[in-house]
């Protein structure tokens, strides 16, 4: 059986079906242009998760509504390579054949009547509303045509009309709406870090491939030293994390307004970006090391929050490094309250905007510390980036694989003797984790590699299950619940 999207409370107008969709609504209801909007924005290059917030609060929608216009707006885009396939056969035409406005139409009204609890009347009514605003009568006629044909079988019926026979990359590809090279790539990433065995993979795959499509929890890390979860389980509707000491998890309302996170001593982070943090301050290194630590690859400045307090709590000094000057002004702002903090005690943040491939050249040996969380991607955070999975492109890798090599070689300089790494993506690809790791320590014979397992610890303080043979760690949302995050622990020589 397909897995479904996930199916929050219906919130839509009364069902009345006596009157042709067509003839009915003549406004675009707001939920659904927002959610519109936020399709055509990511058409043009936007960020999901960083243009709906923006957009909630300028149309400032009730907290039902904006779940209700999230859901159907990520919903939408997760699942717009299964809806296009549906689209393609309603409307008996390659999608390519439609204007892209009324495209994204179709496909908000294919998502309320396949993916929610939206009645088939209201789904209807509203999509035809809302093209007439957006695209004009004209076009009202076709949204209807096809929501009419979309409206004749559920989600399983459409699944099993439109998805290749078989269980291979191109069927999984339409039932769980991803891009056949990323199935690929993840049926590699599953057996490459022996997550899965031959005889497993296609289970595991389902199972990876299903969580990607389930919209995340929010996850807020208490920064050391300078929030607590408790301060956090007080002032939000949140449960204490069950894998991260430092995390807490909400189960309702908007994290901006916890306070200690708009003061930026808590901040929403997933737990296995909590996890490296953790992982990479909790390596023992020989006394005498400069107290000094770094992050080379710091925008926006997530896991440097958490690295920052850790260090200040070890009475050392956190340099973050970022290439794009404004991701390191998100850096500065993200730190802001670290900052004020870490300079009052004598170890300031310096916050730089510079090339990490040269750092090593310029400072070698400088750091006891240094956290490569390298370029990459993205395929390990796919549930949280809805539009990630149709923006990349294979080619990607090519640009990427230098970098990372180059900037996981300029850490290695930077690492003092007796100093650690480590090397991290957001994407379990096998090209950007373990090959990257291998190929950089071929060409040199001055690191050791660390078993990372240890060292990854939940909140009781017991070591993470399911970490496998080591000695990197790959973690796996439909495993741990975390983002797909991948860390390798290298230890300059003494
Ligand atoms: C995966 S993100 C880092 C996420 C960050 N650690 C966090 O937790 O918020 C990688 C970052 O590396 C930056 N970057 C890319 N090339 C770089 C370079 N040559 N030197 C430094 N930073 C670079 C990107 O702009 C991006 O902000």
């Amino acid at each position: 059986m397909p897995d479904r999207p996930a199916r929050p409370p219906h919130r839509g107008p009364r069902q009345r079906s006596r009157t042709a969709p067509g003839q009915r609504t003549r406004r675009a209801e707001p939920t659904r242009f927002a959610a519109y909007t936020l399709l055509r924005a990511v058409a043009d290059g936007a960020y999901a998760n960083l243009e709906m917030p923006r957009m909630i609060r300028q149309r400032r929608l009730e907290p039902r509504d904006a779940a209700f216009a999230t859901e159907l707006a990520f919903g939408t885009i997760r699942w717009q390579g299964l809806y296009d396939a549906v689209i393609a056969v309603a409307a008996d035409r390659p999608v390519d054949r439609i204007d892209p406005e009324v495209l994204d139409v179709l496909r908000l009204g294919v998502h309320q009547l396949l993916g929610m609890r939206v009645p088939p009347h209201a789904a209807a009514d509203q999509t035809v509303g809302l093209a007439r605003t957006v695209v004009g009568q004209g076009a009202s006629g076709l949204v209807n045509a096809v929501l009419r044909r979309v409206g004749e079988r559920d989600l399983e019926g459409w699944t099993e009309a439109v998805a290749p026979e078989g269980g291979g990359a191109a069927a999984l590809a339409v039932r769980h709406s991803h891009p056949e090279w990323v199935v690929s790539a993840l049926r590699a990433a599953l057996l490459g870090h022996g997550r899965a065995t031959p005889e497993t993979v296609d289970a595991e795959l389902a199972a990876l491939l299903a969580a990607d499509n389930e919209p995340p929890r929010v996850h807020v890390v208490a920064r050391p030293g300078l929030a607590t979860v408790d301060e956090l389980l007080h002032d939000a509707d949140a449960e204490r994390s069950a894998t991260s000491p430092i995390g807490a998890v909400l189960r309702s309302g908007d994290p901006g307004r916890i306070a200690a996170v708009r003061d930026g001593r808590a901040a929403v982070q997933d737990e296995g970006s909590q996890h490296l943090a953790l992982a990479l301050a909790a390596v023992d290194v020989p006394d005498g090391l400069p107290a000094r630590w770094l992050d080379l690859c710091a925008g926006p400045g997530g896991k440097a929050g958490v690295l920052g307090a850790l260090a200040l709590r070890a009475g050392a000094a956190l340099t973050a490094v970022e290439v794009s000057p404004h991701r390191a002004d998100l850096v500065r702002s993200s730190l802001a309250a670290l900052s004020q903090k870490a300079s009052a005690a004598g170890h300031p943040v310096d916050v730089r905007t510079a090339d990490g491939r040269e750092l090593g050249a310029e400072e070698p040996g400088a750091y006891a510390r240094v956290l490569v969380d390298a370029p990459c991607t993205g395929l390990g955070a796919l549930r949280r980036r809805p539009e990630a999975r149709w923006r990349r492109q294979p080619s990607d890798l090519a640009t990427l694989g230098p970098l990372q090599r180059a900037l996981l070689a300029s850490a290695l300089d930077a690492v003092a003797p007796g100093g650690v790494v480590a090397y991290a993506t957001c994407s379990p690809h096998v090209a950007e984790t373990r090959f990257v790791v291998s190929d950089v320590l071929k060409r040199r014979d001055d690191v050791e590699v660390l078993d990372a397992r240890p060292f990854l610890r939940d909140a009781s303080g017991a070591p993470l299950a399911d970490l496998g043979d080591g000695p990197h760690v790959q973690l796996w949302p439909h495993v741990h619940g975390t983002d797909a995050m991948f860390l390798a622990l290298l230890r300059r020589r003494p």
